[in-house]
């Protein structure tokens, strides 16, 4: 574990004159490991700088964040003019999917918060007490930046199976389904990665603009390099407010909208996808059921239209009964059945068995945690990690649930369309 605890934070959130987008004032030139995003339909966060950080593994490692940040938050002086969600001390964070992942999981205060929420603008700058005391420009309030030029595209970009190539995926894919039909497990939820590499080093604010264009109903992220554009919100916590968005259950569109509305008709009444969207609720609602009380679970699921797939999905709300953390229920929630299977155990000991690599953060806990504990933590899909020792490379992520009624085929071609948005993210037309 390492981590940079300075003296103590300074924090000051003040209203700035509305921003057309909070995206487009990503400044040029700054580390892109230190960009950091949670922007959705125009509203969020963005991020720049570090000014502390910790980066932990192994089991600990959401107990080792969690401690860090009450810390820094109880050494911190935090002046908030604006009171919004977002607003105060803040810090964004990714968390490996796994304990036994090689990848750090991180969690990080930049040094310049851009936000914007229903049409008012605001600004947090956070400084040391040191370097206040050496009277460095910060927590007396920075002005905003003008908006950047247009990020310069990565080029010709080319892509290369990761660990598995596609049949050797859809190999694993039938093992699973043997497995599931033996009655090892009820369902699992297999990962398969793609390499890109591009012509000039990828700027993250590139794929931010591009996936928040096409994708605004996703939350668009970026935290120490993992980039993407998420459906699924693990947990938000807003004043006691706990909710949650579960999805499981895919299908493709086509493009054709009256054929894309006969396939949501048909998502909606899949057994194959009702199951496997059963599997994730559950375990969803059993969490939050521990922590919270007027828990709200409907009991059929709606069809989420994302521009290229058709999800089943689920909200489930709830009163915080105990105080915790949304980093505490992002823990407890992770990994849901919608990113690992039932049971947990099983499924868990299967995807390394089958997936032949390490997640990473992918299908991690991505989001960020205000000075209260409340924050926004969502799953990481439909994204990609830059390459640490190459800005010209990334990872590329995606899975499927699979289930006893699975098609390998119908797998590999669902996690096609889920790699679509990072692909045409990076390039336009794709070209395998
Ligand atoms: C695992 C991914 O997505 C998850 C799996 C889904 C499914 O199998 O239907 C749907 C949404 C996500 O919960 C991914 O996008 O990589």
């Amino acid at each position: 574990m390492t981590s940079d605890v300075p003296t103590r934070l300074l924090a000051r959130t003040r209203e700035v004159d509305d921003v057309r987008s909070v995206l487009a004032h990503l400044p040029a030139g700054a580390d892109p490991r230190e960009l950091c995003s949670w922007v959705r339909g125009g509203d969020g966060i963005v991020g720049w700088g570090r000014v502390a950080g910790i980066a932990t593994c192994g089991d600990s490692r959401f107990a080792d964040a969690e401690t860090w940040w009450r810390q820094i938050v109880a050494d911190a002086e935090v002046v908030d003019e604006v009171d919004l969600v977002g607003t105060g001390l803040v810090a964004f964070g990714s968390f490996a999917y796994s304990s036994v992942s090689a990848e750090q999981s991180v969690l990080a205060v930049p040094r310049v918060i851009l936000g914007r929420r229903d049409g008012r603008s605001f600004v947090t700058t956070v400084t040391t007490a040191a370097e206040a005391e050496r009277g460095r420009p910060g927590a007396a309030g920075a002005d905003v930046q003008a908006e950047t030029e247009l990020p310069d595209p990565p080029g010709e970009v080319s892509f290369a199976d990761g660990a598995l190539a596609g049949p050797a995926w859809q190999t694993a894919v039938a093992e699973a389904v043997r497995r599931i039909s033996a009655g090892e497990l009820d369902k699992v939820v297999l990962a398969r990665d793609l390499i890109a590499e591009s012509e000039s080093p990828i700027d993250p604010r590139f794929l931010l603009e591009r996936l928040a264009e096409v994708y605004g109903t996703t939350w668009v992220f970026a935290v120490d390099g993992l980039v993407g554009a998420t459906p699924e919100m693990l947990v938000r916590l807003e004043r006691g407010l706990v909710t949650s968005r579960v999805l499981a259950g895919t299908i493709r569109r086509t493009g054709d909208d009256d054929r894309d509305l006969a396939l949501a008709a048909s998502l909606a009444h899949s057994s194959k996808d009702l199951e496997e969207h059963e599997y994730a609720v559950a375990s969803v609602a059993d969490v939050i059921a521990r922590y919270c009380t007027s828990v709200n679970m409907p009991e059929t699921p709606f069809v989420l239209h994302l521009p290229n797939v058709l999800h089943l999905a689920t909200d489930v709300a709830g009163r915080l009964t105990n105080g915790a953390s949304s980093l505490t229920l992002a823990q407890a929630l992770h990994p849901s059945a919608a990113v690992c299977g039932t049971p947990k155990p099983v499924a868990d000991m299967m995807i390394a068995d089958l997936e032949h690599m390490d997640r990473g953060r992918y299908a991690g806990p991505v989001g960020w945690i205000d000075d209260h504990g409340d924050g926004e933590w969502g799953i990481a899909l439909r994204s990609g990690a830059l390459d640490p020792v190459d800005p010209r490379r990334m990872r590329l992520f995606a899975g499927c649930g699979i289930v006893a009624g699975s098609d390998p085929e119908a797998e590999l071609a669902e996690s096609d369309a889920k790699l679509v948005p990072m692909r045409t993210a990076l390039a336009a037309p794709t070209r395998a």
